[in-house]
Formats: C-alpha cells, sequence, structure tokens
C-alpha cells in the first residue's frame, strides 16, 4: 500500500467526489457478496433438490449481476470526475507557479521538467487519486466486514483469510523505501530526458552550426539508455510486489478452501456454510487484488509527486525563484507584471529612478547600485553601456520582474505599476496563432489600430504582402518570419499597448541601415507622447537622442 499524504491532501479538496467514488465502490463489492451469498445458497438449494429456492436464487443472481453493472459503470464515471476535477486543479496551480516573472531568473527551472510534469505528472495524480485511493479506501472497509462475517461462520477460515490480507498488503513494505527510491530515479531520468530533448530542439541551430547533432543524438541515447534501465528495475519491484501479493491472495484463499473441504469431509458444517466459505474467502481477497491491479496508478502518482512540488503545484501558495519574493513593488496590487495589459491612453510625463540597488543572490556585490535616472516624456531616452553592465538587469526592475534592494521607481511622482510599461525585447516572442492573435495580446483589435501601429512600426507593407495579410499564420516563436520582421511587429505590439512607459531593448539589432533608421524615427515620434527608454548598444541610434545616460560598472551617469 503506497500512502502519499499530499495526494490524500488533493483528494480531499473534493470530499463529495471522492465520496461519491468510494461509496459507489464499496456498493460494487457488496453486489459482489450478495452475488455470491446467492451462488451459495442456490448450489445448496440445487444439493438439496429444492427447485423454488434454485429458480429464486438464480433470479437474484441476475438482478444483482445488473445492478452491478450499473453500479460499475457510475463508478467509473465518479472515478473519472474526481480525477479531472483534481487534475485541473493541479494544472492550475503549476499554470500560477509557473507564468511568474520570478522564473525568468531561476537558474534551476527547465521547460522540459515542467512538461514532463504538467504532462505526465499530473496524469500520474489523477491515477493515483481516481484509481488507488478508492481502492485503499475500499480495502479498508470491506475487508473486515468480510473476515469478520468469515470468523463467525468458521474462525478458521475466518484467521486464514485475515492472515492473507495482512501479508498481502504488509509484505511489500518490506521493500517500500527501494520502490520509492527506484520510483523517483525513474521520473529524474524522464525529467531529464525531456529537458534534454527539449533544449536539444530548441538549439538544433547551434548544434548544426557546431556540428554537434550527432554528439547530441548520442547523449540524449545515454539519457533514453538510463530511463530504460530505470523503467526495468521499477518493473522488477513491480513484479516483486504482484509474487507477494499473489502468493499472499492465493495462500489465504487455499488454506480458507482447504478449512472448507474440511468441514465438508468431517460432515461438521451444512453444505450451505461450506459453500459460503468457499466463496466469500474469494471475495475478501477482491479489493486486495483490485489493490495490486491499481498498483502501477499508485506508483505512477508516487513518483510524480516531488516534480510536481518543485513547480509549487501542490500548495495553494505561489513559489518564488530562489531568492527572489513574489511581490512586486513596481506594481500596484492588482496588476502583477503577468497580468498588465496596457489599459491606460492617459499620458505620464516624467519616469523617476533613485537610489536604486539590487544584488543577484549569492552574487558579491550589487550589479545595479545606488543609481538614480530620469526619463521624460517629449524625447528619447538611452540607455548606454559595456556587456554585463546591468542594462537588462534595469529593465528587468523596471518591470518589476526582480525586486530592487533599495531605492524607489516612480512615474509622476506614484510608485511605476507593471501595466504602465510596454516592452520590446532583443529577442521578441511571437506566440503561435496569427499576427492578428500577436497583436492583440496588447489589447487593440480595431483594424485601423492594426495598420497605425504597423505602418509605425514599418512592418505594414510587408504585413499587407502575406497572403492572408493580419490572417497570416505565425508559426511557434514566430520561426516563419524573418529576426527583423520579428522585432518590428513587436514594436507594433508595444505601440498598440498604448502604455504611458515604453522600454525598448536594441530595437535595430536585427535590421539594416534603412529599416533601422525608420524605427529609430519611430521611437523619436512615439516619444513625444509617452516616455520612452531604449537600451542601444549601436551608436547610429543614438544620432539625435538628446539624453544618453551611459551605465558603467555599478551606476549610471548621463554623458549628454
Ligand atoms: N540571473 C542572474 N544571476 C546572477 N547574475 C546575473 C544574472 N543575470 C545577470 N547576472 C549578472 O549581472 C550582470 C549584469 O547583467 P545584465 O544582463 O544586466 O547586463 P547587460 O548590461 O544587459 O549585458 P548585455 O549588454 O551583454 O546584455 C552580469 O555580470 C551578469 O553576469
Amino acid at each position: 500500500m503506497m500512502i502519499v499524504p499530499p495526494l490524500w491532501r488533493e483528494a480531499a479538496r473534493f470530499p463529495a467526489d471522492l465520496a461519491r467514488s468510494v461509496a459507489l465502490l464499496v456498493l460494487v463489492f457488496l453486489a459482489h457478496v450478495g452475488q455470491a451469498v446467492a451462488i451459495a445458497w442456490s448450489m445448496s438449494a440445487v444439493l438439496r433438490g429444492q427447485a423454488q429456492d434454485v429458480l429464486l436464487a438464480l433470479s437474484m443472481i441476475l438482478g444483482i449481476a445488473m445492478l452491478r453493472l450499473v453500479l460499475s459503470l457510475a463508478q467509473a464515471s465518479a472515478a473519472a470526475r474526481l480525477g479531472g476535477r483534481v487534475r485541473q486543479a493541479v494544472r492550475r496551480r503549476a499554470m500560477e507557479a509557473a507564468l511568474v516573472p520570478e522564473r525568468l531568473h531561476d537558474t534551476a527551472a527547465r521547460d522540459g521538467s515542467m512538461r514532463a510534469s504538467l504532462g505526465d505528472g499530473v496524469d500520474g495524480i489523477d491515477a493515483y487519486v481516481s484509481k488507488y485511493v478508492p481502492a485503499i479506501v475500499q480495502l479498508l472497509l470491506t475487508c473486515p466486514i468480510v473476515v469478520v462475517v468469515l470468523l463467525v461462520t468458521s474462525p478458521w477460515a475466518g484467521l486464514c483469510v485475515a492472515a492473507g490480507v495482512l501479508f498481502a498488503l504488509v509484505g511489500p513494505m518490506a521493500w517500500k523505501r527501494m520502490m520509492a527510491r527506484r520510483g523517483l530515479d525513474h521520473w529524474d531520468s524522464y525529467e531529464a530526458l525531456s529537458a534534454d530533448l527539449l533544449e536539444s530542439l530548441r538549439g538544433m541551430a547551434t548544434l548544426r552550426t557546431l556540428g554537434d547533432v550527432s554528439g547530441t543524438r548520442e547523449r540524449l541515447q545515454h539519457r533514453s539508455e538510463a530511463l530504460r534501465r530505470a523503467t526495468e528495475r521499477v518493473m522488477r519491484v513491480s513484479l516483486g510486489e504482484t509474487s507477494v501479493t499473489d502468493a499472499a491472495v492465493q495462500g489465504g484463499a487455499v488454506a480458507a478452501a482447504a478449512v472448507a473441504v474440511t468441514h465438508a469431509v468431517t460432515g461438521q458444517a451444512p453444505a450451505l456454510e461450506v459453500y459460503l466459505i468457499l466463496l466469500l474467502s474469494s471475495e475478501a481477497f477482491r479489493p486486495v487484488r483490485e489493490l495490486s491491479r491499481h498498483w502501477h496508478a499508485g506508483f505512477l502518482g508516487l513518483t510524480a509527486v516531488p516534480g510536481l512540488e518543485r513547480i509549487g503545484a501542490l500548495s495553494e501558495r505561489r513559489t518564488a525563484a530562489p531568492g527572489h519574493t513574489t511581490s512586486d513593488p513596481v506594481s500596484d496590487p492588482e496588476g502583477g507584471p503577468g497580468s498588465d495589459r496596457a489599459a491606460e491612453d492617459r499620458p505620464a510625463d516624467v519616469l523617476r529612478v533613485r537610489g536604486l540597488s539590487f544584488r543577484y543572490p549569492d552574487a558579491p556585490r550589487d550589479v545595479i547600485h545606488d543609481l538614480d535616472l530620469t526619463a521624460r516624456r517629449g524625447s528619447l531616452t538611452a540607455v548606454v553601456g559595456a556587456s554585463g553592465a546591468g542594462k537588462s538587469t534595469l529593465f528587468d526592475l523596471l518591470l518589476g520582474f526582480l525586486t530592487p534592494r533599495t531605492g524607489s521607481i516612480d512615474l509622476d511622482g506614484r510608485p511605476l505599476r507593471a501595466r504602465d510599461i510596454a516592452v520590446v525585447s532583443q529577442r521578441p516572442v511571437l506566440f503561435a496563432g496569427t499576427v492578428r492573435d500577436n497583436l492583440a495580446v496588447a489589447g487593440a483589435t480595431a483594424e485601423a489600430d492594426l495598420v497605425e501601429a504597423c505602418r509605425d512600426a514599418g512592418i505594414l507593407d510587408e504585413v499587407q504582402r502575406f497572403p492572408r495579410g493580419f490572417d497570416t499564420e505565425v508559426t511557434e516563436a514566430g520561426t516563419s518570419l524573418s529576426g527583423g520582421q520579428r522585432q518590428r511587429l513587436a514594436l507594433a505590439r508595444a505601440l498598440l499597448a498604448r502604455s504611458p512607459v515604453l522600454l525598448v531593448d536594441e530595437p535595430t539589432s536585427a535590421l539594416d541601415a534603412d529599416r533601422s533608421a525608420d524605427v529609430v524615427r519611430t521611437l523619436h515620434r512615439v516619444a513625444r507622447d509617452r516616455v520612452v527608454l531604449m537600451i542601444s548598444h549601436r551608436t547610429e541610434t543614438l544620432t539625435g537622442v538628446p539624453d544618453v545616460l551611459s551605465l558603467d560598472s555599478e551606476h549610471l551617469g548621463s554623458t549628454s
């Protein structure tokens, strides 16, 4: 028996569904017992030559069989409902825990592991909760009743069955720890293979360029081999568990049958009792056999728990990456950076950063130290600095993805909120869907707005040349578009957000000189209506920018 407390808690979150599933399972079991009693009665009636009783017993058997069929169907449906609800709740919590800005800086997080936990891990929990938990409860409720009935009918037969049930339950516990260890090893191997595979697929271009495709294939084959070995080890344990359970069940049933035969031979008990002992002792082991049948379900659930706990799917509270908090000082309570669809058309005048300091966990010193910065509506503000100077960190602080150690970030004298900001990153993310879907992430969907934003971002002519215009499908991660097109589409999306602050990280890195000049002109124009802060590595983009701020190793100082 594998009792996993976190999974019992998941089941207990839906007490009505759990109770319905267990109650129906118990009723199905009682139907089996009723049928066994009716069979015993019919057989003894045959022996006694009482045709009327035989007919009555046979119709009872038939009636109970029909009832059992209906109950079994209802039970399967109740179990599926319970499993489905638990699965949905766990996935919801996993999404809440995963889609947080802190994850951006969680250096231990691997997307492939997350995918494995959300897919097979959650399925494992469903199986445990919908099949294994009700089977345990059923066993605990029903086995003692049948054993007591048997003890009353024939103490020896009752004792044989009780010993068999106990041995079937306690026997496999002898290697419980080994079972858990092998299960977790198996899960770790599976997670590692999933994560490596996903990263290899994403990095295929790099692997090809570096000529390491075959090396990666080999590494994945090693992983796959490790998973195969782990699976075999698990199967061996499973075989052991099944053998012990089977031996206990068969041993108990045979011993009880021997007692029944002895009664029959010595004439100690009437035929009805002998048949009852034979049939009930078999029924007493039914819950044990069912539990054993769901062993795999229980095991899947058991192994999925650590992965799901790691991503915070088994607790209501959001988990933060190590060293970070889930609080968001630059956004208001309703609007975390994840809920920041910009809603405000109202322009703001000045973004002011005062005394800002930040240090990465375990880093020896601040990456941003006592930083002051002012960016105003009306003209473009650029931030320059050597690689590693902290430009991206500054943006992450402004966006609320990181929590400053000290300092404040204000917009027109009030704390900056995540929803005040639209952002164009160096490697903008586009999602699978149409061009329109990708632009609609920012909120506005009116055709005229899309056209205007795309024109401003210098992408309109290309979108209009696409076979289906705004309804052209963009493949996952925008791979069907060029780097420059992705960047300009992201700029259009940011313009549509109409946020009072626009952060742009090197907006021209993927553009040719003409396009680059166009985009910079657009930014100058946009900066008349909102605060625009631009990270720049290219000096040509700084032409005409009145405020160029240089981020040196520890603080920001104006060079303009
Ligand atoms: N998650 C992290 N954990 C620890 N240190 C980090 C982390 N992210 C960045 N750093 C460190 O912080 C410093 C600033 O990094 P940041 O990415 O902000 O620089 P940057 O100016 O944007 O560089 P680039 O121009 O190359 O993009 C670097 O020394 C970097 O190694």
